[in-house]
């Protein structure tokens, strides 16, 4: 296969795998938005945590919330916790990588804020400990997961979100994982600005 055909492949098969989430997905997105802005209009903030390319989502949609997305507004509570190489380091020297998020979940999460939870498998053995750290200070989780959700599934609890690409390549899962950030963020500015005005 000549590296042409091989590039339209994976466009062809990103474009389908966002098809059949779109399906799948839509109404868990709408809920997440609706949650997030609930917790941000009263006061609480979204911490986000994943692994490699995850750790870049949970970058990207914290600035996106801090600074702006599309449109002008004041910026809102959300903090990656994958950027501090001090805290990072530190803990994972001290204790374990296991344990790099789930620590800092303990030290900033509070009642009714959120965990934005990363994984394309639903397996990384740090991201089900902050699931558990969140838990226990009666946080929110909404799960990003891929490939049936992994030990996520059986993690999440009560009023979780789960929004699980349905689709078993890392590379696609990601790849919808950024549109889902998008259509979050977009939401969370169409609740609190209101629709556009095309006039
Ligand atoms: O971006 C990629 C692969 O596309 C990698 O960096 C990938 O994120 C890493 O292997 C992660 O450690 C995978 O973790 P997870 O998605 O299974 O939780
Ligand atoms: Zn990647």
């Amino acid at each position: 296969m000549d590296l042409i055909t091989r590039i339209t492949h994976q466009f062809d098969e990103s474009i389908k795998a966002k098809q059949v989430a779109t399906e799948e997905m839509a109404g868990g997105i709408a809920n997440a938005v609706e949650v997030m802005v609930a917790t941000l209009t009263n006061g609480g903030k979204i911490l986000a945590c994943g692994n490699g390319g995850s750790a870049g989502d949970c970058q990207h949609f914290a600035a996106e919330l801090v600074g702006r997305f599309e449109r002008e507004r004041p910026g809102l509570a959300a903090i990656a916790l994958t950027t501090d190489s001090s805290a990072l380091t530190a803990i994972g020297n001290d204790y374990s990588f296991n344990e790099v998020f789930s620590k800092q979940v303990q030290a900033i999460g509070q009642p009714g804020d959120i965990l934005l939870a990363i994984s394309t498998s639903g397996n990384s053995k740090n991201v089900l400990m902050a699931i558990e750290a969140a838990h226990q200070r009666e946080m929110t989780v909404i799960a990003l997961t891929g490939k049936g959700g992994g030990l996520m599934t059986q993690a999440l609890q009560g009023d979780d979100i789960h929004l699980c690409v349905p689709h078993q390549r890392t590379a696609r899962i990601q790849e919808v994982h950024l549109l889902t950030i998008h259509c979050l963020c977009d939401g969370i500015d169409v609740c609190l600005l209101g629709e556009e005005d095309h006039a």
